[in-house]
C-alpha cells in the first residue's frame, strides 16, 4: 500500500473571485487575492492510499463516507494528477489502482470558512505526492476541485490570475509574497453562525453571472485597479491602504449578492453590526487599525497587525458582550492577554441596531501562514492493516 498524508490551509480573499467564464474548469471572469492562514489553527488534513486489493475509489470526510467517483470535481482533479504521473513515465504503481481517501477538517466545513479550499487543495497536493508529481504546476488543478481552492497551494499573499485562455492554463495562483514578509499579520474569525449556509458559492455567483449588472463592471474596471493597489500596499507595508481596499472589495462583493437576482443575502443583521463596528473602532482609534472582510456566509474575517490584537479584543468584548467570554472555548488559536479595560478610550458602539449579546458562537484568532506541508506515516488518519479510517 502506497500512503500520503497532507495538511493544508485555509485562505481568505481580500480581492473575492466572484463569477465564471467556464463552469466546468472553473475559469474565473477577475483575478482575486488572498492571505493564506496558519494551519497551526485551521487546516484540512488528507490521507490518500493506493493499494491493489482497494475496490473503488472511496473517500470520508470528517468521518463519514462522501460521494467521491460521483463527485466530478474531485474526479477530475484524480485525471488530472494521473494524466501527469503517466506522462513522467515512472509510475509508483499501477494506474488502475483504486483509492482510499480519508481527510479531516479542524473547523466546520461548509459554513462559509473556505473548507473548499483547504479541502481540496489538500486533496491535490496529497494526491500529487501519492502518484509522485509534487514538483508539477498543481494550482490549475486545484482550481478545477474548487476556485478558491488554487490560492491555498501557497503561503502568505496569493494571486489567481484570471489568466486568457479558453483550456484554462495559464488561470493559475502565484505568491505576491511570503508569510514571512508581513509576520504580524493576524486574523480574528468572528463565527456568528457555523451551520450549512443556504446558497452554495458556486450557486450564488452562477446566479450573479446570470444577472447582476454590476458583477461586469466590477470586474472589468474595480479588481483590476484594487489588485494593483494592495500588491503596492502589501509591498509597502502599508496596512491602512491594504484594510481600506479589502472593505471595500467585501462590501461591493456583497452588493453584487443584493444585485443579483434574485438576491442573494449572505450577511445578517449581526455581521452589519461588525462592519459598524470596525468602522467605529477605526475612527475612535484616529487610525485604520482594523479590516474585514465577508465570504459567502454572515461570518466576519478581521485583519489586525499583532500589537493590536489585545485592544482590538477588548473591545469586541466590550462592544459584543458574551456570557461564554470567559470560557477557554471562547476564543480559539494563538493565546492572548486581553485587558478588558484597555481599550483605548473606545466605549463600545452605542449605535448598533440590534440587541448586542451573545451575537458570536466563537472567536478563532490566527495569523498569516505557509502553504501545505508533508506529514510522516505517524499522522496518517488511515489503517494500513486494513484501508479503513483510523478512529484518531
Ligand atoms: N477536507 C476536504 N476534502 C475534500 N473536500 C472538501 C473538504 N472540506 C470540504 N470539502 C468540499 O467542500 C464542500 C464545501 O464547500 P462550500 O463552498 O459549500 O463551503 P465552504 O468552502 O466552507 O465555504 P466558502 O467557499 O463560501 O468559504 C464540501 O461539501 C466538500 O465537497
Ligand atoms: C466568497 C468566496 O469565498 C468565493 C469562493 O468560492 P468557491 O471557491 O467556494 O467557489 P467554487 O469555485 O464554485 O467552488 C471568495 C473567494 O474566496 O475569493
Amino acid at each position: 500500500m502506497f500512503i500520503e498524508t497532507c495538511i493544508a490551509p485555509v485562505n481568505i480573499a481580500l480581492i473575492k473571485y466572484w463569477g465564471k467564464r467556464d463552469e466546468e474548469l472553473i475559469l474565473p471572469i477577475n483575478d482575486s487575492l488572498s492571505v493564506t492562514l496558519s494551519t497551526d489553527e485551521m487546516c484540512a488534513k488528507t490521507t490518500a492510499a493506493a493499494a491493489s486489493s482497494f475496490k473503488r475509489h472511496i473517500m470520508w470526510l470528517n468521518g463519514e463516507e462522501v460521494p467521491f467517483e460521483q463527485n466530478p470535481r474531485a474526479m477530475r482533479c484524480l485525471k488530472e494528477i494521473q494524466q501527469l504521473a503517466l506522462a513522467k513515465e515512472q509510475l509508483k504503481f499501477p494506474i488502475e489502482w483504486k483509492l482510499h481517501i480519508v481527510s479531516r477538517n479542524n473547523f466546520p466545513t461548509a459554513a462559509g470558512l473556505a473548507s473548499s479550499a483547504a479541502g481540496y487543495a489538500c486533496l491535490v497536493y496529497a494526491l500529487a505526492h501519492l502518484y509522485g508529481v509534487q514538483k508539477e504546476e498543481l494550482t490549475a488543478i486545484a482550481r478545477q476541485g474548487s476556485g478558491s481552492a488554487c490560492r491555498s497551494l501557497y503561503g502568505g499573499f496569493v494571486r489567481w490570475h484570471m489568466g486568457k485562455s479558453n483550456d484554462g492554463t495559464d488561470s493559475i495562483a502565484l505568491p505576491v509574497a511570503p508569510c514571512e514578509h508581513w509576520q504580524d499579520l493576524h486574523v480574528l474569525i468572528l463565527v456568528v453562525n457555523d451551520a450549512r449556509k443556504k446558497t452554495s458559492s458556486t450557486k450564488g455567483m452562477q446566479l450573479a453571472v446570470e444577472t447582476s449588472d454590476l458583477i461586469k463592471y466590477r470586474a472589468q474596471y474595480c479588481v483590476p485597479q484594487r489588485t494593483a493597489a494592495i500588491v503596492d500596499a502589501i509591498k509597502k507595508h502599508d496596512f491602512a491602504k491594504l484594510a481600506e481596499i479589502t472593505m471595500r472589495d467585501s462590501n461591493q462583493f456583497h452588493a453584487i449578492a443584493l444585485d443579483t437576482y434574485p438576491p442573494c443575502v449572505y450577511m445578517n443583521d449581526v455581521s452589519h453590526a461588525i462592519v459598524e463596528f470596525v468602522h467605529a473602532f477605526n475612527k475612535a482609534v484616529g487610525e485604520v487599525k482594523l479590516a474585514y472582510t465577508f465570504d459567502a456566509g454572515p461570518n466576519a474575517c478581521l485583519y489586525l497587525l499583532e500589537r493590536d490584537v489585545s485592544i482590538v479584543l477588548a473591545a469586541i468584548k466590550n462592544s459584543f458582550p458574551n456570557d461564554a467570554e470567559q470560557s477557554v472555548e471562547y476564543v480559539k488559536g494563538i493565546p492572548i492577554a486581553c485587558d478588558i479595560g484597555e481599550n483605548n478610550g473606545f466605549n463600545g458602539n452605542a449605535t448598533l441596531p440590534i440587541n448586542n449579546k451573545n451575537l458570536f458562537k466563537y472567536i478563532i484568532h490566527t495569523r498569516i501562514g505557509k502553504g501545505p506541508q508533508r506529514l510522516g506515516k505517524s499522522e496518517s488518519l488511515l489503517d494500513s492493516s486494513n484501508g479503513l479510517p483510523l478512529n484518531n
